[in-house]
């Protein structure tokens, strides 16, 4: 009953309001884009120092609409809409959740007019573009971070601290697995599944696994080989690769947006999956649900010599935090912390996130499939 009770309270929107600082870090959202409720408007309720006074869509109504659902006192809307937003004085920081594509051109927009910027995952098309990304954020002194949220959860903080502690031994291999129904969870025209718009599965989910094994692991990999099946021209459906970690770890990740079914014609569906597989030389830790952990999750370490145990971290043991906080609330939390010139319990480099991006450029590559088109926009 009681995990019930703490189920319902993670899940519900707006589910908590506060008190505001006289003067909170002031948001601007650049689109009115499905991930926004989640990722910015509802976990800046529940934070006292942060309010969203203003969103930018290209439709006018679309603008309004949302500014009323959300009590967002100022819309910008119309073919310069996004740009009114990021000169807009009374902003201070700007979230980025536009298609991949145009995470570089908004993002290097808003940080030019000295606006922090969070910025949805993948950070951009390319590492090249992330390099320069960041590189102005440095010039100008200015926050920058990649909205990959699963890091700021206490789940992954545990799944790390249970490998750490080194009962298990050292890792030996690793095995990451997304597999979802592509036509429940996307639209046709999705943004996924537009190359011009920085689509494919591979950059729409390869950040959680290939940052989730970088964080288990504390090093970056080699590509080894990737197999894609494409749903349409340069667009991977599915991509499958090996990776070398660390110390000579092989890590396994396969991807899948759009997942076959079973039995007689595949009609029968399979449930959709994310699982990481941490196998070590005393046992194994197995995280189910690593991309969402606050919706539920549950880390299972199973010993070779001894009883195996399941686990959820919902509240962290230390700092500020909830048990009904969502991976979001904590990132806002960081996010926030950085700038008001605080040391944040957890934090994404610059380098994390550029390096994310290496990974995704070598997987296409070895998959035969070419990089994300790179934006022609300068500054
Ligand atoms: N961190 C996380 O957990 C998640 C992150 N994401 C990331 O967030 C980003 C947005 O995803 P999602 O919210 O699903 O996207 P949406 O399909 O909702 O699109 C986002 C916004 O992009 C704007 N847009 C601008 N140009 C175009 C164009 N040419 N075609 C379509 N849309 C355009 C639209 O803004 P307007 O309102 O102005 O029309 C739209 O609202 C992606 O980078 C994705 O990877 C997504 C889900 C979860
Ligand atoms: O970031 C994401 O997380 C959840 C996925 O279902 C979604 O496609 C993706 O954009």
């Amino acid at each position: 009953m009681a995990s019930l009770a703490s189920f319902i309270k993670r899940v519900r929107k707006k589910s908590s309001f506060c008190q505001k600082n006289t003067n909170p870090l002031r948001f601007g959202c650049l689109g009115a884009a499905r991930i926004a409720p989640d990722a910015l408007l509802q976990p800046a309720l529940y934070h006292e120092d942060v309010i969203v006074v203003a969103v930018a869509a290209r439709s006018a109504q679309r603008a309004t609409t949302f500014g009323k659902q959300w009590g967002i006192a100022k819309t910008y809307g119309g073919p310069d809409a996004y740009e009114r937003l990021v000169n807009d004085p009374d902003v201070d920081a700007i979230y980025n959740p536009l298609p991949n594509s145009l995470h570089f051109e908004w993002t290097l927009k808003a940080l030019a007019a000295g606006k922090h910027v969070l910025c949805e995952k993948p950070m951009a098309d390319t590492a090249e573009e992330a390099r320069a990304m960041f590189n102005l954020a440095e010039e100008k002194g200015l926050i920058l971070l990649e909205a990959w949220q699963p890091q700021f959860h206490p789940a992954i903080h545990r799944v790390k601290a249970i490998v750490d502690e080194g009962l298990l031994g050292k890792i030996v291999s690793l095995h990451a697995y997304i597999g979802v129904w592509g036509w429940l969870f996307f639209i046709k025209n999705d943004i996924r599944f537009n190359y011009d718009l920085g689509g494919g599965a591979l950059m729409d989910m390869g950040p959680y696994p290939i940052n989730l094994m970088r964080y288990i692991t504390s090093s970056s990999p080699t590509v080894e080989r990737s197999f894609a099946i494409t749903r349409s021209q340069d667009i991977d459906r599915l991509t499958d690769t090996d990776l070398i970690y660390g110390e000579n770890i092989p890590a396994k990740m396969v991807l899948d947006s759009d997942m076959d079914g079973w039995g007689p014609f595949n009609l029968l569906p399979r449930m959709p999956k994310t699982v990481l597989r941490i196998t070590c030389e005393r046992g194994t830790v197995e995280i189910h649900n690593f991309v969402l952990p606050h919706i539920w999750h549950s880390i299972t370490v199973i010993p070779k010599n001894g009883h195996s145990w399941t686990e959820k971290a919902y509240k962290p043991t230390e700092g500020r935090g909830e048990e009904w906080w969502s991976a979001y609330r904590f990132q806002l939390e960081a996010f926030v912390d950085k700038v008001r010139g605080r040391d944040p319990r957890c934090w994404r480099t610059p380098e994390e996130s550029i390096d994310e991006m290496r990974i995704i450029d070598e997987i296409y590559t070895k998959a035969g499939l070419p990089l994300r088109p790179q934006s022609d926009f300068s500054l």
